[in-house]
């Protein structure tokens, strides 16, 4: 392709609002440009790049004997109602409504949809198990749109749903479909690890996301090196083992605290270090308000929470929920006296006791507050985040910490939603049962974007060899010189046979020319100049920068050679 036809717009500066490297380096490099919040169009080689990333994925799913379809984006509102997800989601459902003024959404993921469509097809064990997938563009009202493609507010997926007669099969899907992960992510270039992670409103325990390394990452992995353990932060169990430093109890004694409304601040008030604090807070479980009791060190974990009580709504009650149950402001809560509401308690609570808790009383702390005498605690649980050093259960070794881009995710769906849709099958006693289903995602979008915050350098992206938009740049650094022109248009007739070739034929400087190609970020580069005459051509590559001059007799081999040595 020659680059005075395509569209690639190169920018010298970013605007400020982009944060991420990949951001800021898809708007450089002319790869996307901005319509809305979070909605992009993908130019040329994003276009490119997108289209072998979904080639890959394309690949790996035929191994594995997916088949791909293709769903409507226009999801009608009755199959949500039949899940119970049109009451269930909030501003993030896009919604919309048809001339008719019929309820529709814009999809964010297919479970209804595929269901309706294989409730109505698939009728016997003899036709499972089967794995549908599709690459189609999805649409989440995120609240907050940001770094670029990581994320959107319409990004494109794959999503992939198995449907199976029985959980050995759905097994089996589920191995597969992890394997094929691992071959995608390896190829596309990332530097991934699969974690465990929490399963959410779906429920059931099996689900493992597929993260890249990036610093920008929003979710925090935890591993362990002297094992193979890895989590998603928000599922890592934190392991109890009681360390109880409890001294003899003493007289409850309530004390004026002006001011102190912190942990940190009541520590530093009584002089004692922050993890002999306790801090209270107050959730709305479902329409049921609860306290929540944790040491001052540590961090309450929603998703924990989620999982413990069973259900996703679960909100920190506002100021004025608080007000009404504890006639207090939140940085004055504790437990002592509290019998409207049931109070849990983190495991690690245990270890202390005559506590320093909130009086209920604006101003006024409690020191020396104990369980039983003071206070019933209704259970324990882990309801924390983990600290990173902290030993992992099991003896998996010592939690560190990295930040990730959840770039996949696998699910056991089970028969959440065959259930309340009403999908099943005849088994072989020609007996009626719900379908056991999977659900698997890849953000393709969010890929490409993963690999730019992984590969690139402070030229500009450097491409994977799989994925680049193209293979060669082939330069002619002053067109104007006939020479030039002539041997750069000779070698471009004679390499776009043998590899992709993005050829900058622009009337542009030779310094606009190679900072585009370090931008633009292809793994090779031949760039035509003052020694064409000579027949002398210069080979590059992006990478390490490696070069050698050579002879167009010799371009063949050595062109072939640095391109083999680039991964
Ligand atoms: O999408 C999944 C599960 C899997 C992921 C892989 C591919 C198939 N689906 C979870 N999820 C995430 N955000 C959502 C946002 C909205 Cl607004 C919604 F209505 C539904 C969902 C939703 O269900
Ligand atoms: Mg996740």
């Amino acid at each position: 392709m020659k680059q005075s036809k395509i569209f690639i717009p190169t920018l010298r500066e970013v605007p400020a609002e982009a944060e991420s490297i990949s951001h800021k380096l898809l708007l450089k490099s002319g790869m996307i440009k901005q319509n809305a919040r979070g909605i992009y169009s993908y130019l040329p080689t994003a276009k490119r790049v997108l289209n072998k990333i979904e080639q890959i994925v394309r690949e790996e799913m035929e191994v594995i004997d997916g088949v791909e379809v293709l769903m409507p984006v226009l999801q009608q509102a009755e199959l949500w109602k039949e899940s119970g997800r049109w009451d269930a989601y909030g501003p993030e459902l896009m919604r919309l409504q048809d001339r008719n003024k019929r309820d529709f959404s814009l999809g964010p993921t297919h479970e209804e949809v595929v269901t309706s469509l294989v409730r109505d097809e698939l009728k016997s064990y003899k036709r499972l198990p089967i794995t549908l997938f599709q690459i189609q563009t999805k649409f989440r009202d995120e609240q907050r749109p940001r770094f670029g493609l990581l994320r959107g507010r319409e990004f494109i997926m794959k999503d992939a749903y198995s449907f199976h007669a029985d959980e050995s099969s759905l097994d089996e899907t589920y191995h597969d479909m992890y394997n094929a992960y691992h071959k995608i992510f390896t190829r596309v270039g990332l530097n991934f690890r699969p974690v465990l992670a929490d399963s959410g409103a779906i429920g059931g325990d099996h689900t493992h996301e597929f993260m890249a390394l990036a610093e920008i990452g929003e979710d925090t992995i935890v591993y362990s090196e002297t094992s193979d353990f890895a989590a998603n932060i928000e599922k890592a169990e934190v392991a109890y083992t009681p360390n109880h430093e409890h001294t003899s109890l003493k007289d409850l004694e309530k004390i004026e605290t002006p001011n102190v409304t912190t942990a940190q601040a009541l520590a530093d008030f009584l002089n004692v270090t922050v993890d002999k604090i306790i801090k209270s807070m107050i959730i709305k479980v479902e329409d049921e308000y609860v306290m929540i009791l944790i040491r001052g060190h540590h961090e309450v974990n929603d998703v924990k929470l989620k999982s413990y009580f069973k259900t996703e709504n679960i909100e920190m009650a506002n100021d004025n929920e608080i007000e009404n149950i504890l006639n207090a402001k939140p940085g004055s809560l504790g437990p002592v006296n509290v019998d409207q509401i049931k109070i849990y308690a983190d495991n690690f609570v245990q270890d202390i006791n005559n506590l320093a808790v909130g009086a209920n009383d604006n101003g006024f702390h409690y020191l020396n507050a104990n369980v039983d005498r003071d206070f019933k605690i209704e259970a324990y649980g882990d309801f924390r985040f983990i600290l990173e050093g902290e030993a992992l259960p099991d003896n998996l070794g010592k939690a560190k910490f990295a930040e990730g881009i959840e770039v996949g995710q696998v699910f056991k769906l089970g028969t959440k939603y065959s259930e309340s849709m009403n999908a099943t099958f005849l088994d072989e006693q020609g007996k009626a049962k719900p379908l056991i289903m999977g659900c698997y995602g890849v953000g393709i979008s969010r890929t490409l974007a993963a690999v730019i915050e992984q590969h690139h350098d402070d030229k500009g992206i450097i491409w994977p060899k799989a994925i680049s938009p193209y293979e060669v740049h082939l330069i002619a650094i002053n067109p104007k010189k006939d020479d030039q022109k002539e041997l750069a248009e000779q070698l471009y007739s004679q390499l776009k046979n043998q590899y992709d070739v993005l050829y900058d034929d622009r009337k542009e400087s030779a310094g606009v020319k190679f900072n585009d190609a370090d931008l633009i970020g292809l793994p090779v580069r031949v760039m035509v100049g003052k020694k064409a005459a000579e027949g002398i051509v210069e080979v590059k590559r992006r990478d390490n920068s490696e070069s050698q001059e050579v002879h167009i007799d010799e371009l063949n081999d050595v062109l072939s050679s640095f391109y083999n040595a680039v991964k």
